[in-house]
């Protein structure tokens, strides 16, 4: 039976990089993880084990912690755009570079001294092929929110196995995955997220909700209304389930005041909003 080698692409996974830069007594650090996939001639690679055209995982790692130090770590869709050009063009057997960072914030708490930022992690994927397109999608994760009042949810279907109650006044509480593809390759990236990642707080915010699809869309639209380079975003949200307890067997009544944080299962809503004239994405969601 004729077999024959499918889609591939191979690289370091999660190089974890901390950029200091000294200015003088104070400093300031950037700490990312880095994760790089190149594809290209690699049938003798699969098929004979002819590592000719195979540039090291380990070579992906350095280069990643040479460029830190040779350019800078600023924005990081521009570090990742600055890495995925140079492997395609420096190799001839690579044509392509999928390169994603995810950026861990730190506040300042001194010249020199940081707190770890518990929230939300900043995100980036970046693909340069050897035709010299580029595309940038941005995000961020595990921004956890909360809603105490303004969610309801019924008037959905009832079948044999239905025992969820309608409720017009729940907590509504998700953490957000989001990631936005810019038109072009040259947004100003650090106030594009800011501006997109206000639009999304916002939205959820101030949106009184008939259901969490209803409020992705609401965050989706107003990402896409408030920041004009970006073309697309996806969303993924789990509904952080919070169920009232009953409490009635201590004689208490429990008027929305106290709830179970329920872990899992947890419901989880995905979907996408998108500008009507957005260009082809390619292949910059792979
Ligand atoms: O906002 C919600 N959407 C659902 O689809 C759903 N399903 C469910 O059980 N609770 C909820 N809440």
């Amino acid at each position: 039976m004729p077999v024959k080698l499918g889609a591939n692409r191979y690289g370091k996974a999660e190089t974890r990089l901390v950029r200091v830069v000294r200015d003088g007594p104070v400093h300031h650090i950037k700490d990312i993880s880095v994760t790089t996939s190149l594809s290209g001639d690699m049938e003798a690679a699969h098929l004979t084990g002819d590592n000719a055209a195979v540039l090291p995982t380990d070579t992906q790692k350095n280069t990643a912690y040479a460029f830190a130090r040779r350019h800078g770590v600023g924005q990081i869709e521009a570090f990742a755009l600055l890495l995925a050009r140079h492997f395609v063009e420096s190799q001839p057997s690579i044509h392509h570079a999928r390169v994603e960072i995810d950026e861990y914030g730190w506040r300042r708490a001194g010249p020199h001294s940081f707190v770890r930022e518990g929230g939300e992690v900043r995100t980036c994927l970046v693909h340069h092929d050897r035709d010299g397109r580029s595309t940038v999608v941005s995000g961020l994760k595990d921004l956890v929110v909360l809603n105490s009042t303004g969610s309801e949810f019924h008037g959905y279907i009832v079948d044999d196995y239905t025992t969820l109650q309608p409720t017009t006044d729940r907590i509504l509480a998700t953490a957000v995955s989001a990631q936005w593809r810019h038109t072009g390759d040259d947004s100003a990236y650090e106030p594009s997220y800011e501006q997109v990642r206000n639009a999304l707080l916002d939205a959820f915010a101030d949106t009184h909700s008939l259901s969490l699809q209803q409020t992705l869309y609401a965050m989706g639209e107003r990402a896409l209304k408030s920041a004009p380079e970006i073309c697309e975003i996806r969303l993924a949200m789990p509904n952080k389930h919070h169920f009232p307890v009953d409490l009635s067997p201590f004689g208490l009544d429990n008027d929305n005041e106290v709830f179970y944080a329920a872990d899992r299962p947890y419901g989880l809503i995905e979907g996408g909003v998108l500008r009507e004239d957005a260009p082809d994405a390619g292949f910059a969601w792979e």
